[in-house]
């Protein structure tokens, strides 16, 4: 039997999942994640999977519970390194234990370079490692349990998956910033990130739309920690809220998202910050975190009564309604508008007022549907659909490691 393990290495996180390769189909056996990373509560937690007997299509489930974690050789981990350590060595002493065919690893920033899945070579590392400054909360956590595996198991091939790569031709106008040519040239241009999950959801929507609903114009809005919104065109991407890193766009959970470039030049010269601190400033002590002053966490902002954290939620969605119009716009109006990770597939107060804000749209709300999470949260006559699917990046880089090993074969 063969497997492909997937890590998908977080700022604070690292979620993993094990796949079987059966033929084409890749049935899930182990999903999990460390959490809390580098923070005082970190945390881990794992699900394993097998086939439902009566119903083939519908796994059953048994999550781990911390004293049979401890049993299994996982315990909170204190660094992205001491994770990846942890589950290797879970991984190795798991009974029915399979032939590991790849490692399968979601690499943030693929530059210019990478366009699609790639078995990686030490020389692929270095130039990875080079955009690490472009996405500094992600690629060096993305490339440290690739070095480490590269050398603890140098058989196994270790294959990258980018969040850039979905984004890689889109038209020039929605990639070029309005700056000198020789600057553009030299790849300072939007890239686009969060390419997997959208790449994931383009796929599951045609299964999920009812026929005769149009995908032409779609916009996914990804809202995680980190947050993005994607306007897709018959499946291809066309424009993004994320540019050259990881900061433009939409605010997150610390990160600052669109800001007057003119605001940064003055931190430095009026405020006495130095690059780094504005860097600091702008992805770890901004956005959710900074305007509340309370926390990152859209669940514990929500759960507040403070007049601050409800302007932070406010803020949030209104900014978000903004991108939805803007990239409305880039795709000529809009058909389907999706929801997806953390805060858009489980925080129904946040969907309801950026649908509200999005009304003129054409976009009419279930709020029985928004309120317990449906598929389709939109009602029968509302003119663009709106919809809630859970976003799965793992399973897309399972399925684009399957797909190279097999034509390496
Ligand atoms: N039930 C919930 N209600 C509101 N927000 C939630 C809920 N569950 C998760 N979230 C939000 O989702 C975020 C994490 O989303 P996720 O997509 O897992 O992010 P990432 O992959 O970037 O770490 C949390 O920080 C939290 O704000
Ligand atoms: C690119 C990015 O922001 O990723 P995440 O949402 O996982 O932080
Ligand atoms: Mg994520």
């Amino acid at each position: 039997m063969q497997e492909i393990l997937v890590l998908n290495s977080g700022s604070s996180s690292v979620k993993f999942a094990l796949y079987r390769v059966d033929d084409d189909a890749l049935p899930l056996a182990y999903s999990g994640h460390f959490s809390g990373l580098a923070t005082s509560q970190c945390a881990v937690s794992l699900t394993r999977w097998t086939q439902d007997t009566n119903n083939d299509a519908l796994p059953t489930a048994y999550h781990y519970d911390a004293q049979a974690l401890a049993s299994q050789g996982l315990r909170p981990a204190m660094t992205h390194e001491d994770a990846v350590l942890m589950l290797m060595s879970w991984f190795d002493q798991r009974e029915e234990k399979g032939t590991l065919a790849a490692i399968g690893h979601r690499v943030v920033h693929g530059g210019q370079t990478y366009h699609e899945a790639v078995r990686l070579t030490a020389d692929d590392v270095a130039v990875l490692e080079r955009f690490s400054s472009l996405a500094p909360l992600h690629q060096p956590h993305g490339l440290a349990p690739i070095k480490l595996l590269m050398k603890q198991m140098p058989d196994v091939p270790q294959i990258a998956c980018f969040d850039t790569a979905f984004h890689a031709h889109q038209p020039q106008q929605a990639r070029q910033f309005a700056l000198p040519r020789e600057l553009t040239a030299k790849g300072l241009i939007r890239y686009g990130f969060h390419g997997l999950s959208y790449d994931y959801i383009q796929r599951t929507l045609s299964s999920v739309l009812p026929d005769g609903a149009s995908r032409a114009r779609v916009i996914v809005a990804h809202l995680g920690n980190g947050a993005s919104m994607c306007a897709i065109r018959d499946g291809i991407s066309v424009a993004s809220t994320m540019g050259f890193t990881a900061l433009e766009g939409l605010p997150m959970g610390t990160r600052s998202g669109a800001l007057d470039p003119g605001l940064v030049l003055h931190l430095i010269s009026h405020e006495e910050m130095s690059v780094e601190d504005v860097s600091t400033l702008l992805y770890k002590r901004s956005g959710l975190l900074g305007v509340s002053g309370i926390s990152s966490d859209m669940r514990e902002l929500l759960a507040s009564d403070a007049p601050e954290a409800q302007e932070a939620i406010e803020l949030y969605c209104y900014r978000a309604a903004r991108e939805i119009a803007s990239l409305a716009g880039a795709l000529g109006g809009l058909d389907q508008l999706v929801f997806t990770a953390g805060i858009g597939e489980h925080a129904a107060p946040v969907r309801a007022r950026i649908v509200a804000q999005c009304e003129w749209l054409g976009m009419q709300l279930d709020p029985q549907a928004n309120g317990h999470h449906a598929e389709c949260i939109s009602l029968p006559d509302s003119r663009v659909g709106v919809w809630v699917i859970p976003t799965d990046e793992e399973r897309v880089i399972a399925s684009d490691c399957l797909a190279l090993l097999k034509e390496a074969d």
